[in-house]
């Protein structure tokens, strides 16, 4: 199988995934990656040297081109896009190349039904530190994705970051804590940083800290058994500071808010599904 990979749609989280890869050692030069326009396709061959970045704007046939001899397609456009983009490269894949999906809400069903009978087909929800080799990746394998093409495309997203199988069923909830989740923890840093400059703190001392904090939390936690609420507690001095933080948060019924978040992206996730028909 050729050694080439193709991001097709190289957006915010195409281009992570494919941070992931090159700083995990894959080969640049085994890298083709296309967008619409030649802007984006410009900066994509500046920030990472080597690749080949095709801009629709100026190569109409830039996702044909790019599909065709790779081993590995990785369709990385809007949920609405996906069915077009596959249909549009279907006459230019090897019966085995594996085409992987980052898209939320699009279903095996519905990629399979738009690519050739029997092509391999892996629906995945990542999210954007794989940029930093920290992402979470889940993949699920279609109908025609054999075990020995499941573990292929296992092997290459583990540059990304930690990868996870899950049963289709999960993907809407996977979305909902991982695929959208950092931007929960970017909301936390924002809302720290804002709360610091309301108790009087300069606002780029309070940004500072709240980055910091919100970052060295996360090393904490990517430590090996790491366990949140035991972290915690050990910043929770009895009748200190931060148990009187965390009741009101409690009090607030923050927990519930976050559930009803996650319920609410999930929920959309299953509302474009049937969206996309
Ligand atoms: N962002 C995230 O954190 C996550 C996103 N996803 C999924 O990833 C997918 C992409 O999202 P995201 O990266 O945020 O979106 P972006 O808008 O950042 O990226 C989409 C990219 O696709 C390119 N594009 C659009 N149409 C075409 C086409 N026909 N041919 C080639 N390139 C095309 C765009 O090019 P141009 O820039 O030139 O317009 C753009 O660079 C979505 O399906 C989303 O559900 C999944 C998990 C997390
Ligand atoms: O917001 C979205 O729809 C995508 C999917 C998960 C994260 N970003």
């Amino acid at each position: 199988m050729s050694n080439r990979i193709a991001f097709l749609g190289c957006g915010s989280m195409n281009e992570a995934i494919m941070g992931g890869l090159i700083d995990g050692g894959v080969d640049p030069a085994d890298i083709v990656a296309t967008v619409r326009r030649a802007d984006r396709a410009a900066g994509l061959a500046e920030r990472h040297h080597g690749i080949t970045a095709i801009a629709g704007e100026e190569e109409p046939e830039n996702n044909k081109q790019a599909a065709t001899g790779s081993g590995v397609v990785i369709l990385g456009v809007k949920p609405a896009g996906i069915a077009d983009l596959a249909r549009e490269i279907s006459g230019s894949l090897s019966p085995d190349t594996i085409v992987i999906s980052v898209a939320a809400a699009v279903s095996l069903a519905q990629l399979e039904a738009v690519l050739p009978a029997g092509q391999p087909v892996i629906r995945t929800m990542p999210n954007t530190p794989a940029k930093l080799g920290r992402g979470m990746v889940s993949v699920t394998p279609g109908s025609s994705c054999s075990a020995g093409q499941l573990q292929h495309a296992k092997d290459i997203l583990a540059a990304a970051g930690t990868v996870v199988e899950v049963p289709e069923e999960q993907v809407d909830a996977v979305s909902a804590i991982s695929g959208s989740g950092p931007a929960y923890a970017f909301y936390l840093a924002e809302a720290m940083a804002a709360a610091g400059v309301e108790l009087g703190l300069d606002p780029e001392l309070s940004l500072l800290l709240a980055r910091g904090t919100v970052a060295g939390a996360g090393f904490m936690l990517a430590e090996p058994g790491a366990d949140p609420a035991s972290l915690r507690k050990a910043v929770t001095s009895p009748n200190g500071t931060t148990e009187r933080a965390i009741a009101t948060f409690d009090e607030r019924g923050l927990p519930a808010i976050i559930a009803e978040g996650a319920r609410a992206a999930a929920a959309r996730s299953a509302e474009i599904t049937r969206q996309l028909g």
